[in-house]
């Protein structure tokens, strides 16, 4: 069963329209990126998901019972406030310790326990992150621009761990991301967004497809055919193209 459906969504910050008309479906398990330029309403469209935007219009379905992990874009904790991974783990979600410590395992960090936040490094912090959000056992975990600040070696890292996750939880994982060539590589489907679906499909239709190359230019078409590797899962790619407005 589709675990998210978005029918012809509109966003809107007083008279200001960020979104319209997006339609977007995420299916059990599968990886589906959100590239765009900045302002496009990529963290807009997340947030209306989540039910922290009201729509102007249109439909947001989840699938009766969905659970949602949800890692943000950043989050800042004061650096003088004394909290170790263990209790930040702990202060949202009524868990026993061995949960956060599986957490921990499956975001690829097991040794931060005991650690103390504010001595993490960019890298560890997300991956914290990725541990709280998948606490529950969610069956899709949201990401929201979650390797901003990571160098380039690190982002790929951490684009590795959210395959290895779905690999081994069967959850589907919808993200934003604007590092285009190793994320894109890394999806079943990409959704490219300017305040509409300009182009949507696998990630080779996306980058040769016109609407996006005028985004993004054809550098990262190159790139792409670099980081590319085989899937060896068995997804429905469709293929559809919205025109632009
Ligand atoms: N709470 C808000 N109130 C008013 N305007 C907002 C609010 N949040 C976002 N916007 C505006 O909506 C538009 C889309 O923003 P959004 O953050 O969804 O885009 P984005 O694609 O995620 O951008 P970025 O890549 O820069 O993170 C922008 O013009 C932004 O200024």
């Amino acid at each position: 069963m589709t675990l998210i459906t978005v029918k012809n969504l509109s966003v809107a910050y007083g008279a200001n329209t960020v979104l319209r008309h997006v339609n977007l479906h995420v299916e059990p398990g599968e990886i589906v990126t959100i590239v765009g330029p900045n302002g496009s309403g990529k963290t807009s469209l997340l947030r209306a998901i989540i039910g922290a935007t009201e729509p102007a219009n249109g439909d947001i379905t989840l699938k009766p019972g969905l659970k949602i992990g949800y890692v943000p874009q950043k989050l800042h904790i004061d650096p003088t406030l004394p909290i170790t991974v263990e209790r930040f783990m702990r202060l949202t979600h009524r868990v026993s310790r061995a949960a956060c410590q599986a957490a921990l395992e499956a975001a690829g960090v097991p040794d931060l326990l005991k650690r103390q936040m504010s001595k993490l490094s960019g890298g560890q912090f997300q991956r914290v992150l990725l541990a709280r959000a998948l606490i529950n056992a969610p069956d899709i975990l949201l990401l929201d621009e979650a390797t901003q600040g990571l160098d380039q070696p690190g982002s790929a890292a951490f684009y590795q761990q959210i395959e290895t996750v779905r690999r081994e939880s069967g959850c589907a994982i919808l993200m934003i991301s604007h590092e285009l060539h190793v994320v894109m590589s890394a999806s079943d489907r990409v959704v490219c967004l300017n305040g509409h679906v300009c182009c949507e499909g696998t990630p080779a239709v996306v980058a040769s497809a016109p609407e996006y190359r005028a985004l993004f230019g054809t550098g990262t078409g190159g790139a792409l055919a670099l980081y590319r590797h085989d899937h060896h899962h068995d997804h429905d790619h469709a293929h559809t193209h919205e025109a632009a407005e």
